[in-house]
């Protein structure tokens, strides 16, 4: 195989990944929708995840608190992700599952939104963490891969349609800016903001 077939291999293996996220676009609008009501009513965007997605956590929540967009409006973010004196302190008393979830349970209110990242892998703390947000009233959202089972019973599941967390994780950076232009729009007719979009 020569460099050339190996690079155009590789892209041709990131481009229907790519082409089905468009295949999705009710399931972003809807969580979009739902994501906006929610910072229409004064709730904050809570962002966790592991690996790669710690860092995409990071980058998420920066999108919407300093929008590199010029008249964009900042919106309320954060990642559970950058503290590690925290993330250290949590895994050595409770366990590494509950370091998102205890955050949670402390940093989080009802109207709130939990976005929770994954490549598709096992990965418990991300789980717990939708699921003690879900208890606790917020607006969940699983952006994930693979199977997408890590996103099961969350209120908006958007799933990377490819098992190889190299390329879903490069889906997920394009889901999530759309993610943000789609939440700009909506704010920016406020009439369509009056109820929660239904699942
Ligand atoms: O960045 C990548 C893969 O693109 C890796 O670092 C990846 O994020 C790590 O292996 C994570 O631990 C995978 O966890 P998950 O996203 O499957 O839950």
């Amino acid at each position: 195989m020569t460099a050339r077939t190996a690079v155009r291999e590789a892209f041709d293996r990131r481009t229907e990944p790519g082409r089905a996220v468009a295949a999705d676009a009710d399931a972003i609008a809807r969580a979009c929708h739902a994501m906006a009501v929610r910072f229409h009513a004064g709730g904050r965007l809570i962002v966790f995840g592991n690996g790669g997605a710690c860092t995409d956590a990071q980058h998420v929540a920066v999108e919407f608190v300093h929008p590199v967009v010029v008249g964009k409006r900042a919106l309320p973010a954060f990642a559970l992700t950058g503290d590690v004196a925290t993330l250290t302190a949590i895994a050595r008393t409770e366990g590494f599952d509950e370091v998102y979830a205890a955050q949670l349970r402390t940093l989080a209110r009802p109207d709130d939104i939990a976005l929770g990242l994954s490549d598709g892998g096992p990965c418990a703390n991300v789980r717990r963490g939708l699921a003690v947000a879900a208890e606790m009233g917020l607006l969940t959202v699983a952006l994930t891969g693979g199977d997408g089972d890590m996103g099961r019973g969350a209120d908006h599941v958007l799933r990377a349609r490819t098992a190889d967390p190299l390329v879903a994780k490069e889906v997920h950076v394009t889901v999530y800016h759309v993610l943000w232009e789609l939440v700009h729009v909506f704010f920016e007719h406020p009439g369509t903001l009056r109820r929660e979009t239904a699942r």
